[in-house]
């Protein structure tokens, strides 16, 4: 599992002269690991209670072992919220109430570091109680009565309206992303960093294989899950409740995928057509490959290929719930797999690895952690990838080229390049980004044909 480095993220303002004294605790563990389950169970939860009076006694401890997995352990937050929920099996609203609060103080780390007269987020691995004061502060909630010695209480309000006041703490932009995206992306920076700051919507696919929106939309109302359908892409539902989705009879019998609105516009973007041989080169779990399935309903052939086994063994499992039948996975584990499909499909999707920068607002805890040294490498894998994936399509065929980035040195000047070196073998057809400050996820992609 990667681990998470938060050392380097720190904001640069001035700190006030009663910065925080580092009393160096011992790790301490919130739950004990063999928690009873059976007292944890199915306890009442209502969620409007707990927004007017904060979080109970339960709910702090159980915060508490999430953050330190994640600021102490360095596990991602996604991993936490895994384990932690797998071993404290709480009601699903109580546990959607408590990733909302989780990811909001992820989201905006440097502000409550400086609301904590602290350095740097990292600091507040030493300081987990101090973060929860300061995010109840904000909330205006009573601040629970917990152990935070040496936490400056006088002059918190002031010190939250001081910070609100400071842009890059507001909207939990650290410096180097900041950097970064503003030699990118110049005046259009300022709106994304507002957009990414934001809490996402959530949206889901109806699976076209074994339903339509209109009844997947009517099916989950009888379930309580209140949801709209999203203009400009025709199989997207908003959902508008606070449900727990994939405990609904409809997840199971896989009448839908959580899937971004954006990010259901790449497949369609591929024109495959029913009965083609199709590669998703980067399929990873499949989000993708499940989606090109039902635009082929099913006929032809799609093989699905990763580095990732694992990712493919997940892949297999959703499509046997999606019903989902023409879908072949292969390991990538030598070069040989590739070369073996050269000339060989209609399509090809290349869904890259990438920086995840156009994501930010669903991976709250990646930011916290300076990327620049690794998206260099990415840089290089997406320029091999794109230059050897390439020739898998058949002459004639298509080529997309996607990302969940908003850098254009990981999008549309990785194609200028690519396309530079191929001596006219390959054409760029269209182009398109989806920026976050437009509504959904932030996402790139180009269609590419191949000539010779
Ligand atoms: C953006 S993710 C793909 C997401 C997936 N297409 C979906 O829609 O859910 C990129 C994927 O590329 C895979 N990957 C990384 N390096 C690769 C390589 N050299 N060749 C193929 N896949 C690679 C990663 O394991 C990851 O699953």
């Amino acid at each position: 599992m990667e681990k998470r480095d938060f050392s380097k993220s720190g904001p640069r303002i001035n700190r006030k002269a009663n910065a925080g004294k580092n009393t160096s605790k011992p790790r301490q563990r919130f739950f004990n690991k063999n928690a009873d389950k059976k007292t944890m169970h199915d306890r009442p939860f209502k969620d409007t209670t707990v927004k007017r009076l904060g979080f109970s006694p339960f709910q702090i401890r159980l915060i508490q072992s999430i953050l330190s997995s994640v600021l102490v352990d360095g596990k991602p937050l996604d991993k936490a919220y895994a384990y932690w929920f797998a071993k404290v099996k709480i009601q699903a609203l109580e546990q959607g109430f408590l990733i909302k609060q989780i990811n909001a103080m992820f989201r905006r780390l440097s502000f409550y570091a400086i609301v904590c007269c602290l350095k740097r987020p990292s600091d507040l691995s030493r300081h987990i109680n101090w973060l929860i004061l300061a995010y109840c502060a904000e909330q205006e909630w009573p601040l629970p009565d917990i152990d935070a010695e040496g936490f400056d209480r006088a002059g918190l309000k002031e010190r939250i309206k001081i910070a609100k006041e400071d842009e890059l703490l507001n909207e939990g932009c650290p410096v180097w992303l900041n950097e970064l995206c503003t030699k990118e992306l110049s005046d259009k920076w300022p709106q994304e960093r507002k957009a990414l700051a934001k809490e996402p919507s959530r949206y889901i696919r109806a699976n076209a294989l074994k339903t339509t929106r209109e009844n997947l939309g009517h099916v989950l109302s009888e379930e309580g899950v209140v949801t709209r359908p999203v203009k400009g892409v025709y199989s997207a539902l908003e959902v508008t409740s606070n449900a727990a989705l994939f405990r609904t009879a409809a997840f199971k019998e896989g009448l839908f995928e959580q899937q971004d609105a954006g990010s259901q516009l790449i497949p369609p973007f591929l024109d495959a057509q029913p009965g083609m041989r199709v590669i998703d080169a980067c399929a990873g779990s499949g989000g993708k490959t499940l989606q090109l399935a039902a635009i082929m309903e099913n006929k032809g052939v799609i093989i699905a290929l990763d580095t990732e086994g694992w990712k493919l063994d997940d892949l297999k499992k959703r499509s046997r719930r999606a019903g989902a039948f023409n879908i072949e996975t292969r390991v990538i584990d030598s070069t040989k797999v590739i070369k073996r499909l050269y000339d060989h499909a209609d399509r090809v999707l290349i869904d890259a690895p990438c920086s995840g920068l156009g994501v930010l607002r669903r991976t709250p805890d990646s930011k916290w952690r300076d990327l620049r040294p690794r998206i260099i490498e990415l840089k290089k894998i997406q320029q091999d990838i794109l230059s050897r994936y390439s020739q898998m399509v058949k002459v004639g065929g298509i080529v997309v080229y996607s990302t969940c980035s908003i850098l254009p040195s990981e999008n549309e000047l990785q194609v200028k390049e690519f396309i530079a070196n191929s001596n006219g073998a390959f054409e760029l057809l269209e182009d398109k980004t989806l920026y976050p400050s437009e509504g959904f996820d932030g996402f790139y992609m180009a269609k590419i044909i191949r000539k010779a």
